[in-house]
């Protein structure tokens, strides 16, 4: 009978990068102070031996970094591993453990990217395994119970923090000092109770295997680079970055995305010497910019990122421009991811 059980539990590869998930405080007091990308994976998966009764579990360290320090070539080099895992034909499910800073950026890249139907759940944690009421354990028991459910299958790449399940496109941190850190403006899809999902909404949004863009295609990412607008702004950052190579700049714009009257000549400019202006909006429970409204894009050649918010706006810039320089591409390719 042990056999038997053996045979129908998912095999689920967890790929360790880092975070506060590994991370490790001087006491049990400590919940905020504390180094991040710590512990190895063998270390995690030792930690939570229950994670045995909801599949076979291995672990391979991809990185040891927090999350803030992620580069795009750390990107390519997670994307390509999770392609290879999702190929073979041992790999029911994947699980990447990451910190939460950009958990977000990378959620969604691979959402863009993995050719794959097999669910690919990336989770973090607010805490250290070290602190009182550590959020990880059961943040990374919930993951390995998504990754291995039948049910995930094909809903693009998933979150599981404190105990929702959250499409990786829509999720982003919220709150920076609570457990209750993930939110989406558009509701989570699911819960994750006692290592049994419960599905609510699916994703509208095109992802992993309905996507154009495909991992295996991708050898390396334009620099794509993000300036604040706020009161008093100046087109100094704008310039520089531009100035520095970037080929497409997302304007984490106030409200609408709505750019100042100092910055918009420097923007106008710049798109004209071939730059991508992508208007976002930095506001904090969910932007929402259209086009002309605020501003004139049809006559100025600029793109809306919609819902997307700056950091996720770069992704999706950079994602679609190993595929087209043309603006109205760009613009198709943000209303349609
Ligand atoms: N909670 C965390 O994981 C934060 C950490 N700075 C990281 O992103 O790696």
């Amino acid at each position: 009978q042990e056999a038997q059980t053996q045979q129908k539990r998912a095999n689920v590869v967890i790929l360790a990068t880092g975070g506060t998930i590994a991370g490790a405080g001087a006491s049990a007091a400590n919940s905020a102070t504390y180094q991040a990308a710590k512990l190895g994976v063998d270390k995690l998966i030792a930690g939570v031996p229950e994670l045995a009764d909801l599949a076979n579990v291995r672990g391979e360290q991809v990185m040891q970094i927090a999350s803030e320090s992620i580069g795009n070539e750390d990107l390519l080099k997670l994307a390509k591993r999770v392609a290879e895992l999702a190929d073979s034909a041992d790999v029911d499910g994947i699980v990447i453990t990451h910190g939460t800073d950009t958990l977000e950026e990378t959620a969604y890249f691979l959402n863009l990217v993995e050719k794959t139907e097999k669910p690919i759940v990336v989770v973090g944690s607010m805490r250290p395994g070290t602190a009182m009421s550590a959020d990880g354990m059961l943040n990374l028991y919930n993951a390995v119970a998504v990754a291995g459910d039948k049910q995930s299958w094909g809903k693009g790449v998933l979150v599981t923090m404190n105990d929702e399940i959250q499409s990786g496109r829509d999720v982003s941190k919220a709150v920076n000092i609570k457990t209750e850190a993930f939110k989406s403006a558009w509701g989570p899809m699911g819960m994750v109770v006692e290592g049994k999902s419960y599905w609510f909404r699916l994703p509208a949004k095109r992802h992993t295997i309905n996507s154009e863009f495909d991992i295996k295609q991708i050898t390396s990412l334009p620099a794509v680079d993000i300036a604040y607008g706020y009161g008093n702004v100046t087109d100094t950052a704008y310039k520089a970055l531009a100035q520095n190579g970037a080929k497409a700049l997302i304007h984490a714009g106030t409200g609408n995305g709505s750019v100042s009257s100092r910055v918009v000549p420097a923007l106008q400019e710049l798109r004209h010497n071939g730059v991508q202006i992508i208007r976002s909006s930095h506001v904090n429970q969910g932007g929402f910019v259209l086009r002309n409204a605020e501003q004139p894009d049809d006559k100025n050649d600029w793109v809306v990122a919609h819902d997307l918010n700056p950091q996720k706006a770069r992704i999706l810039a950079m994602v679609a421009l190993t595929k087209t320089q043309d603006s109205k591409e760009l613009q198709r390719i943000f209303w349609e991811y």
